[in-house]
């Protein structure tokens, strides 16, 4: 064999899984046709959190008059956003592509398609090895909506480029990706129109903790339109228009452009996965808790399994499948649904660790749940960041936290204060007994603690 273990895609679930591999003294080569630096750094979570920063201090600017303060006018200068964002970014791809260069593994920058199980085929050339690893990654879907194509769209690798600010643009899809873009354009002076068809944005996310970010949005003069149907698009007069059934009504929105947000989809195109035995799941390739596809020696991790398309999990699944392909026989590493955790970056944050009530009722999983509005907690009185609640899901016998769920300030950061109690299986009652500073917003979580702890006895 070439190598004990080929990685196939350099983002950050591969680039992890690579690492850990040689760490523990693994031959490893990575494959990778580029550009090198994975969606994360490129056009994910950091150029999104970056150009957010402006949007998040306009948005403050916006409400000075509210503090006792005056400013001249702000306004927004989308070129300079974008400069700002392309040198952080140039400075983190710089960083990982000499990581990846490192002598530690063979970096072959081709595309890769399996030949069997234990083999695969790039620039001409077979390579083998005991195990594979594969990292490819999503791409934007495809979702056929009527006229969409020939209307003309762009997507968040788009905006990330765009130095010319659009007066208005309609937002299709309300999930991640659509809710924290249409807040950074309708802050810096977009008219922005979100058009999603469930019944409430961020659909993946129990309703209470959604309701507060639309709010929100309205306040901020976003027109926010859920459980729509039969969306098309058409062009009348210059201006793209969305048509759909709303409310039971036919109802036509229009902007000058649309950003495509319904979407991303595992990245499996040109792998050749029958050659190698590899099958596909509901959501992408299909693994066990190990990481392991329907091939004992071939793993899937990050957004190309579809389990979870946030990147600290897909570190992590990396770093599992590099330890169960090098101790097949050994004890095996397992993916924590458990502690799953996510972070939406709008101004309210949603922040959530572990079960949803969604979840539960779906599983017919026994809890308890409790919550509590930031507009009657005192910090955030005093910061003036009012919107939101938290909820904390316990086992309705023992008090073990089983989800917490945050939207208000700080959400995403407060969330790592009931990640810590999870980790370590904490009960309502240990939370009680934890010290809290006053006054800071991490004081409303004993809230619903102590409400869970009296129902519990
Ligand atoms: C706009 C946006 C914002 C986001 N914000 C956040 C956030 O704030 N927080 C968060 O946790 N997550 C965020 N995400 C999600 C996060 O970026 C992804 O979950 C994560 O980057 C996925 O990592 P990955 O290693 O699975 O895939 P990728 O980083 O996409 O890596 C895949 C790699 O495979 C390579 N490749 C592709 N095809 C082949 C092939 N045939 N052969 C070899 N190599 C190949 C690619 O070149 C690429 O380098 C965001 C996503 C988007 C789109
Ligand atoms: N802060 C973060 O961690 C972050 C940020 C961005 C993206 N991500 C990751 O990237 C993944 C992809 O995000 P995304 O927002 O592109 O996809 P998504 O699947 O989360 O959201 C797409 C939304 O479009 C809606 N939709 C689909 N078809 C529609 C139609 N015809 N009409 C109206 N609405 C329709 C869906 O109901 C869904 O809510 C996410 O699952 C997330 O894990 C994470």
């Amino acid at each position: 064999m070439d190598y004990d273990i080929i990685v196939i895609g350099g983002g950050s679930a591969g680039y992890a899984a690579a690492s850990a591999a040689e760490h523990a003294g693994a031959k490893v080569a990575i494959f990778d046709p580029g550009p090198l630096g994975g969606l994360c750094i490129l056009r994910g979570c950091m150029p999104t959190k970056t150009i957010l920063r402006s949007s998040d201090v306009m948005g403050l600017m916006q409400r000075a008059g509210e503090f006792g303060l005056a400013t001249d006018n702000p306004r927004a200068d989308l070129a300079a956003i974008i400069d700002r964002k392309t040198k952080l970014i140039d400075d983190f791809t710089r960083y990982r592509v000499e990581q990846l260069k490192s002598p530690r593994f063979t970096l072959i920058e081709q595309p890769v398609r399996f030949v069997s199980s234990t083999a695969v085929e790039a620039g001409g050339k077979r390579y083998s090895a005991h195990a594979f690893i594969i990292a490819t990654g999503s791409v934007i879907a495809d979702i056929p909506v009527p006229g969409l194509a020939e209307a003309g769209f762009m997507t968040s690798d788009d905006v990330l480029e765009l130095r010319e600010q659009p007066d208005s643009m309609m937002v299709l899809g309300a999930g991640f990706v659509g809710v924290e873009l249409a807040q950074f354009f309708q802050r810096i002076g977009t008219q922005v129109t979100v058009v999603q068809r469930s019944g409430h944005i961020l659909s993946a996310q129990d309703e209470d903790m959604a309701r507060p970010v639309e709010a929100r949005f309205r306040e901020e003069g976003m027109a926010v339109y859920t459980g729509t149907r039969d969306l098309k698009i058409s062009v009348q007069d210059g201006k793209r228009c969305a048509h759909f059934l709303h409310e039971g009504k036919e109802t036509t929105v229009s902007a000058s452009t649309i950003l495509n947000a319904l979407g991303r989809t595992p990245n499996v195109a040109g792998l050749n996965l029958e050659a190698a035995g590899v099958k596909m799941g509901d959501w992408g390739i299909a693994v066990d808790a190990t990481m392991r596809t329907s091939k004992r020696n071939i793993f899937a991790v990050g957004d190309v399994n579809g389990l979870h398309e946030v990147v600290h999990i897909a570190i992590q699944q990396g770093e599992i499948a590099a330890h169960n392909a090098l101790n097949p026989d050994g004890a095996q590493q397992r993916f924590e649904e458990r502690m799953k955790t996510s972070v939406v970056f709008t101004d309210p944050a949603v922040a959530s660790v572990g079960y949803s009530e969604k979840e539960c009722l779906h599983n017919n999983w026994p809890y308890l749940a409790a919550s509590y509005p930031f507009d009657d907690h005192g910090k955030s009185l005093c910061l003036g960041e009012t919107h939101g609640l938290v909820k904390l899901l316990c086992h309705p016998e023992t008090g073990t936290l089983i989800g917490g769920h945050i939207t208000g300030p700080e959400a995403g950061e407060l969330i790592h204060h009931l990640t810590a109690v999870m980790y370590y299986h904490g009960t309502v009652h240990d939370m009680l007994k934890m010290p809290y500073y006053h006054p800071t917003l991490s004081e409303i979580l004993t809230y619903p603690a102590e409400e869970l702890a009296e129902k519990i006895g």
